[in-house]
């Protein structure tokens, strides 16, 4: 953030003076001053957006929007000058520091449109004394198109989604604006939530009439916060062809791969919104990709969150499985890695490549020390290329360009010794990237000789081309720098004439140069101006000091400001050069930003395997399963930090004859533990990393689900059962043979025997149905048998031990079912009063010894197969015939009486009466 001291005090800043109430108060009551027009105008064009208009150095806000605003940001609303006879609200926030203040309000879901002066007030004043400086909106900021570092976050993609449908199909596009990746890929309704959930976007982009679509509702309702519904016309799927057209300067877009219609249409949308945004402006965009149907794991919302793969479930960062596998040393790197786990491979092909290269640097210790080592000297170019090519960038933007690609050659020298593994040469997608790092000599020795080792952060500041560099340049800041010691020669001579040692030459932005001294020693000079014989010539008297100027000062201060203004405008002809100079390699530069992330995280993930003894898992075509001593990397790493007891591995086969594990035991054991970290073992896999195993054979998975811990849905008005049966119907529903589900407790919400009834019925659905591979863990031992009928099914439980009356966890799985549940020995370990533990006791051994338990038992035998359950689900309900209700006399007439009543003719008094009315016939009154 610039803070204010940053801020030059030179003539050169556009400024005007802040907000005068004689421009926003018109003469004649009821009348619009100019500049409330002007201001009115430009509200007009952006109705949905928090306006900040631009008035010297100050961004002001009103009416509403300084209402709403004031409120969001915590600051003071005030009243300024007057509209139609009313006092105007405002409020205002201080043009140095507004980023921070965008950001709460883009955060908390306002748009914000950015209102600018567009001359220097100077300009304005030779047009007229009262001409008003011209002004426009230069850009809408929205969630999904922020490009400055201080609004995002380095090691987050900021996705702008956008979803369009034709004739039931549905296109999802989404852009990175910082980055410039732009993507497409088609989708079915359930497709859609999976992919928003994998992209997590800041803000969605769709038709209006999609929002009344009963079937999204729920969608919707979990996106609320992001969601910026458009007129449905901006989604017309032919003019968002001619528009990418347009964009890619192609003839046909059938040369990037082959779209669907709805795809296109959102794609075509999502381009417009962002030049709309940036007025006119387009980033660059990346050619567009396609990302195909089933080419990722589908992963829905619910799971994504229940295994804490970005975040925790209390939205920190830190605990979830991206913090602990996160080894990467830049900011690209660590958004790629996110995207990596958010989307892994079903292809074992492309997911080998990516094992190939972490293996090559597994091996090569030194290599890949090396390699990390030059990437953590590689700045973010994706995000600095995008602000460039916005016309947003800053001197500081071209240096990290600079840095960053003057690490590329020793880059690809490194990648070339990176032939551990037993390969003869470096993995294929090692030496893509390392190609693709390209080579910029020229542009780096440029921008290398062109830039000053300091640089102000915006272009407008100066002082950023280095000496020698341009030599007329050099002359008119020698000749700027020679003014400004003169004045500091001035200030010496005025104190000693003067014989005022507080004696300043001081500058600000209205008055220039100034003379400024104390008060109670101005009155000699300003007695002095009155005999005539004095050079002080009086500008200003304040409360504490007076302010002079003398004729030599001024003559000065000209020659100060034509060489600063006349270096200022070349450093800023050096410096659109300079971008244009860049931009002319976009491509290349990003390239080069995208191998730097792809080796980032590659190398990263070798670390992590080396770091913590991971393995190279095997991909299949197949549907296998074997996992040997298996562990969970976040429970593993946070024991150790913990310095607790080691981490047990547990193995688990879901090979065919035991594809569904039924998992017992009691509380605390472990059971969570184990389901998750097999999980999160397929998806480390299937993204490209190695896994907390000895060994690990998958047959790649399609769609991962888990139905694990319990919360409250409040905002969609769910308790924790319903959020249990929502999730556990989307799995039943959805589940295929090349899935893995991951089951823990279902039923446990509701009462006992409805819960076991509901988690029996689901096995046998998994089982026969879906027919997936699947770990369902549960406290109902009822269910284990289910085992004997059930082919697939296989007992497990988690071994304790007891001793001396109370149990010892060891957490490791074994072959069986558990004999008993422990919980209440781990009530007593909670700390539950031993009264309640005796009584709790008790109550056990009744019910063990009771009708209950054997009647349950006798379950596996007596009820029909699921098959026959199955069938008789899928036979038509028969039709249900209307029952003629029996009605007494009275009824009927009362029922008569309520078939001629027109509720819309009846005033609230008459309703209430006939109320009455009917309420008395109906007992026959
Ligand atoms: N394999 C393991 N090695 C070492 N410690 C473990 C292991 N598995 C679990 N733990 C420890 O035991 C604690 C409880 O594990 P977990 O939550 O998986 O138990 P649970 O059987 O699912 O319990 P509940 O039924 O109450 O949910 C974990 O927080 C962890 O500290």
């Amino acid at each position: 953030m610039t803070e204010a001291a940053d801020l030059p005090e030179t003539p050169d800043a556009v400024t005007e003076t802040a907000v005068d109430t004689a421009d926003l108060t018109p003469a004649v009551s009821g009348e619009v001053t100019p500049m409330m027009q002007q201001y009115l105008g430009i509200k007009a064009d952006h109705p949905d957006c928090v306006l900040f208009y631009r008035m010297g150095d100050f961004y002001e806000l009103f009416f509403d929007d300084a209402v709403k605003a004031a409120a969001a940001l915590d600051i003071a609303l005030t009243k300024r000058g007057m509209h139609l006879g009313e006092p105007i609200p405002m409020c205002g926030v201080p043009v140095h520091s507004h980023e921070a203040y965008l950001s709460k309000l883009i955060r908390k879901g306002f748009k914000v449109a950015l209102c600018e002066q567009m001359e220097d007030p100077a300009e304005a004043r030779k047009r007229g004394g009262k001409a008003l400086v011209r002004r426009e909106a230069v850009r809408i900021i929205t969630p999904g198109t922020l490009t400055e570092d201080t609004l995002l976050d380095a090691r987050r993609h900021n996705f702008l989604a956008a979803v369009a449908d034709v004739g039931g199909d549905y296109g999802l596009a989404w852009v990175d604006v910082s980055t410039g990746e732009f993507c497409v890929q088609p989708c079915t309704d359930r497709g859609l939530a999976a992919a928003l959930a994998r992209l997590s976007p800041g803000e969605v982009l769709l038709p209006d009439r999609l929002t009344q679509k009963p079937d999204l509702f729920d969608l919707w309702a979990e996106w609320r916060d992001c969601l910026s519904p458009l007129p449905s016309s901006r989604f017309d799927s032919v003019n968002a062809r001619k528009r990418l057209e347009a964009l890619y300067g192609v003839r046909d877009l059938d040369g990037f791969g082959s779209f669907t219609r709805a795809e296109v249409a959102a794609a075509g949308a999502l381009v417009d919104y962002v030049e709309l945004t940036q007025k006119g402006r387009l980033p660059r965009l990346e050619a567009l990709k396609r990302l195909a149907d089933g080419a990722t794991m589908e992963i829905d919302a619910s799971t994504r969150r229940n295994l804490e793969l970005l975040q925790t479930l209390s939205g920190e960062r830190r605990g979830s499985l991206l913090a602990a596998i996160d080894r990467t040393v830049t900011g690209a790197g660590a958004r790629l890695l996110s995207s990596w786990l958010s989307a892994p491979l079903t292809d074992p092909a492309a997911i080998d490549a990516r094992l190939d290269a972490v293996e090559a640097l597994v091996a090569g210790d030194a290599v890949r020390a090396d390699l990390r080592e030059a990437l953590r000297r590689c700045p973010d170019i994706e995000r600095a290329l995008s602000r460039l090519s916005l016309g947003r960038g800053g001197p500081r933007d071209l240096a990290v360009i600079r840095d960053a690609l003057r690490e590329a050659p020793s880059l690809r020298l490194l990648v070339q010794r990176a032939t551990g593994g037993g390969l003869g040469a470096p993995p294929d997608l090692l030496m893509g990237q390392a190609r693709a790092l390209g080579s910029h000599d020229t542009l780096v020795d440029k921008l290398e000789r062109a830039l000053a080792p300091d640089l102000p952060l915006l272009a407008r500041d100066g002082g950023f081309i280095a000496t020698g560099f341009h030599a007329a340049l050099d002359e008119l800041k020698a000749l700027r720098d020679e003014s400004r010691r003169l004045i500091a020669g001035l200030q010496a001579r005025y104190c000693q004439d003067t014989g005022i040692d507080s004696l300043k030459v001081k500058h600000n932005n209205i008055l220039g140069y100034f003379i400024e001294v104390p008060a109670k020693r101005a009155d000699t000079m300003l007695a002095a101006r009155k005999d005539g014989d004095s050079p002080y010539i009086h500008r200003q008297t304040m409360a504490s000091a007076v302010r002079f100027t003398t004729v030599e000062l001024s003559e000065l201060e000209d020659r100060i400001r034509g060489a600063g203004d006349k270096a200022l405008a070349l450093e800023l002809e050096l410096f659109t050069a300079l971008v244009t100079d860049t931009l002319a390699q976009a491509a290349e530069i990003a390239r080069a930003a995208q191998a730097l992330a792809a080796l980032d995280v590659l190398s990263g993930l070798a670390e992590l395997a080396s770091e913590r003894q991971y393995s190279r898992p095997v991909l299949t075509g197949d549907t296998r399963f074997l996992i040997t001593d298996g562990r969970h990397p976040v429970v593993e790493e946070a024991l150790q930090r913990a310095g607790g007891g080691p981490f047990v591995a547990n193995g688990c086969d879901l090979s065919d004859g035991q594809r569904l594990w039924l998992l017992t035991g009691p509380n605390m054991a472990g059971k969570s533990t184990f389901l998750r970290q097999n999980a999160l073992i397929v998806l480390l896999a299937q993204m490209g990393s190695f896994v907390p195993a000895r060994s690990a054979e998958i047959g790649v998975v399609d769609r991962l689900f888990s139905r694990v811990g319990a919360a409250d849905d409040l905002a969609r008005g769910r308790s924790t059962f319903m959020v249990e049966m929502v999730e556990t119907a989307a799995i039943l529903n959805q589940a295929t043979e090349r899935s893995l589900v991951i089951l823990d407790e279902i039923g446990r919400g509701t009462a006992t025997f409805d819960g076991l009834s509901i988690a029996w019925a689901t096995v046998e659905n998994l089982h026969e149905v879906n027919r997936c591979r699947a770990l369902f863990a549960t406290h109902y031992h009822e269910l284990t048998a289910l085992a004997a009928k059930l082919p697939q099914v296989s007992c497990h439980s988690m071994k304790v031990k007891e001793w001396k009356g109370s149990i010892i966890f060891l957490h490791e799985v074994i072959a069986g079912a558990a004999d008993r549940s422990y919980g209440i020995h781990v009530a007593r370990l909670a700390g539950l009063p031993a009264a309640v533990i005796h009584r709790a006791e008790d109550v056990l051994k009744t019910l063990e010894s009771g009708e209950q338990g054997s009647a349950v038992a006798r379950l596996a035998d007596d009820l029909p197969l699921f098959a026959v359950a199955l069938k008789r689900a899928k036979q038509p309900e028969p039709p249900v015939e209307p029952v003629a209700p029996a009605l007494s006399a009275a009824e009927t007439a009362a029922l008569q009486a309520l078939r001629t009543v027109n509720p819309d003719d009846l005033s609230p008094r008459a309703a209430l009466e006939q109320l009455y009315a009917l309420k008395a016939a109906l007992s026959g009154g």
